[in-house]
């Protein structure tokens, strides 16, 4: 459904952007993830068509190809195409149903049918009670769900949320997740979130991509790339802070939570005459599937022993180094 091709940005001579390459498929939920000023607004502008990119780039939705489109092209383009915001983005003077209209009284759409159809939206999200409140008499969840209803009040296609729940307390979130997730369920809804929150990632999105300094450096299903935590996801989440001993050595090992991990385990402290110490565990509780990293130290005259039965039981792990002082933000 989306097809990006070699997409790069310059602001000035500043490249923002460098050779991105990724595929949205219809339906999925997909994240991106990185950190502040690695270029993921950007990126989601110019999904949609609000920034321009170099001219050898393409970006193709549903088969067109929305580089050098003409204006009077771009427009109907747009229409396929929703957005949220972290600031809601809503007009403080209108009513939340005027706000709900307005897209649909801007396209010019049968005046008879609008407030129906505005009643409609805001009972999918959750508040046909609030129509008549002005936004400033809404918490900050409630307002998310008017931004939600009005981003979808032309029916797009593809819905761009940008770090639409980085306002919110952690029980607000959750309720905005679970609504994105029943209107990418019922009414097939491409998602589209920048996001530097972890949860968002783990609970709601199928696949991820992580931006670093304007390049796409890891892509796949999230379960994936939580599982293989590639060197940009670590940059991300941090690291256990570790201190060995004089002659020990430690390692991070993940294993999806559904393998014999006690058999594992057991196999592994043998290896090591019983020299094993698990001083520390994570669990990530992805949307299919749920991921453990056990972080342990051994002798450091076992390392060899340690990283054969580790590859040979093609587990996933990192031998860490001491003292490692970042922090966990997950
Ligand atoms: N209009 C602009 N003119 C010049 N530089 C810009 C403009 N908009 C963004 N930038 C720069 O582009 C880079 C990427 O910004 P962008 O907002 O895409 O990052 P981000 O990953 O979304 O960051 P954040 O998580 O903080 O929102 C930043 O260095 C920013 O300063």
């Amino acid at each position: 459904m989306i097809k990006i091709r070699h997409l790069s940005k310059h602001y000035a001579h500043r490249q923002i952007l460098n050779d991105i390459n990724l595929d949205i498929a219809r339906g999925e939920i997909h994240g991106l993830l990185g950190i502040s000023g690695a270029g993921k607004s950007t990126l989601l502008r110019c999904i949609n068509g609000l920034e321009s990119f170099d001219e050898h780039g393409s970006l193709i939705v549903d088969g067109v190809d929305i580089n050098g489109l003409p204006v009077q092209q771009l427009r109907p383009f747009r229409k396929k195409i929703g957005m949220i915001f972290q600031d809601f983005a809503l007009l403080q003077r209108k009513t939340v149903a005027e706000n709900v209209m307005l897209p649909m009284q801007c396209w010019k759409q049968d005046m008879r049918d609008i407030p129906q159809r505005a009643k409609a939206l805001l009972q999918l999200v959750g508040i046909e009670d609030k129509a008549n409140f002005r936004p400033q008499q809404l918490s900050g969840g409630q307002k998310q769900r008017v931004a939600i209803a009005r981003a979808l009040a032309l029916e797009p296609q593809i819905l761009l949320c940008d770090e639409a729940t980085s306002a919110l307390d952690p029980l607000t979130t959750k309720s905005i997740l679970d609504l994105l997730k029943e209107i990418n369920q019922r009414l097939n809804i491409t998602i589209v979130m920048v996001t530097h929150q972890m949860t968002v990632v783990k609970s709601v999105c199928d696949r991820l991509s992580i931006i670093e300094n304007g390049e796409l450096v890891a892509t796949n299903s999230v379960d994936q790339i939580f599982i293989e935590n590639p060197p940009a996801l670590q940059r991300i989440t941090g690291n256990v802070a570790t201190h060995f001993m004089p002659g020990q050595i430690g390692f991070k090992i993940t294993l999806p939570a559904i393998e014999q991990s006690t058999s594992f385990l057991l196999g592994l402290s043998e290896v090591v005459n019983q020299a094993f110490t698990l001083f520390f565990t994570q669990t990530d509780y992805c949307k299919t599937t749920t991921i453990v990293h056990y972080y342990m130290t051994t002798e450091s005259q076992y390392r060899t022993q340690v990283i054969a039965y580790l590859t040979n039981n093609t587990v996933t792990f990192q031998e860490l180094t001491s003292p490692i002082i970042a922090t966990t933000n997950n």
